[in-house]
């Protein structure tokens, strides 16, 4: 049985994952950190029975003796990089679903946790639809190398784009490159700054921030007097938890750092 904590437990994401966990015959749910929440039941904040854990008010609190197996992580990309340094210096493995890492951060994590021995997997994206939307959109960036990308999510997003759209558009570029195709060349000059959106490498994506929403993606391929939309919709956060759950039973058995869900299907 591993034993899980989850970090950010008393967020939008933390408080599903900690009933999640809980709910998981292989796993243990085995405490939270959440400043905010210090001193409460870890149940209770999440809306499910009392746990009788008292919520940590800081990792430190949690990685001394009886430190977990796993931490999941749903914090905010602003504290995410401290956070998963010292998780992954006391060698415990960890589950990053917060977004706003970048490649010379992931460089930096992979090193610490080769050298005690804990895993990790970022994935921007857990549900497996979303996965899937990524895989089918390299796939199709082959054929259609025009492509612009569409995120939509609340309002009480921190960061734009998504960190969904970034490895979509960095998954396509990979396609295309490896393909040797290019898109044609964008002619339009922008007559209002940020009206065609942000690049990555070839592929534009476009943030929308509305209440209302809760995640979503287009991918938009033009062709020869045909378009193509693949579009992704998570309906609650009900729709990250499989994958969730899959990748702390799964963590132990990938050594390394990993970069999507993908790896983990
Ligand atoms: N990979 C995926 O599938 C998904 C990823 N995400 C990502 O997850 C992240 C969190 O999203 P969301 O749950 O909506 O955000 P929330 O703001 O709802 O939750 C974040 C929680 O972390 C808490 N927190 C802040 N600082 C610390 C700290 N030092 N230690 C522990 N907890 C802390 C916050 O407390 P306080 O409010 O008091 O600051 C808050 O309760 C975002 O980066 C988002 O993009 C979201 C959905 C799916
Ligand atoms: O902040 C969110 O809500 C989400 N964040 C992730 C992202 O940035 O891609 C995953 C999902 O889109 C929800």
């Amino acid at each position: 049985m591993l034993r899980v904590m989850v970090c950010g437990a008393g967020g939008k994401m933390g408080r599903e994952v900690v009933k999640a966990v809980h709910a998981d015959a292989e796993l243990v749910m085995a405490g939270g950190i959440d400043p905010s929440q210090a001193g409460n039941d870890v149940g209770t904040v999440a809306g499910i029975e009392s746990l009788h854990i008292p919520m940590a008010a800081s990792l430190d609190e949690v990685l001394g003796e009886n430190k977990p197996d796993v931490i999941v992580d749903f914090t905010s990309p602003a504290i995410i990089f401290e956070n998963a340094k010292k998780i992954l210096g006391a060698g415990v493995h960890i589950v990053i679903g917060t977004t706003g890492l970048s490649q010379e951060q992931r460089d930096e994590l992979a090193a610490i946790g080769k050298a005690n021995n804990a895993n990790c997997l970022v994935a921007p994206n857990f549900s497996l639809g979303a996965v899937m939307m990524m895989k089918v959109s390299a796939e199709l960036a082959q054929y259609f190398p025009n492509v612009e990308i569409i995120e939509l999510h609340h309002n009480h997003k921190y960061d734009a784009p998504s960190g969904t759209a970034v490895l979509t558009a960095k998954l396509i570029n990979e396609a295309k490159a490896a393909a040797n195709v290019v898109a044609t060349e964008d002619l339009t000059r922008e007559s209002l700054p940020g009206a065609r959106g942000a690049k990555v490498d070839d592929v534009t994506i476009h943030s929308v921030r509305l209440p209302g929403y809760v995640a979503h993606q287009e991918v938009i391929f033009g062709g020869y007097d045909e378009a193509l939309v693949v579009r992704h919709d998570s309906l609650s956060r009900l729709s990250f938890m499989p994958g969730v759950v899959l990748a702390c039973k799964k963590i132990v058995e990938h050594p390394g750092l990993t970069y999507g869900l993908e790896h983990y299907l």
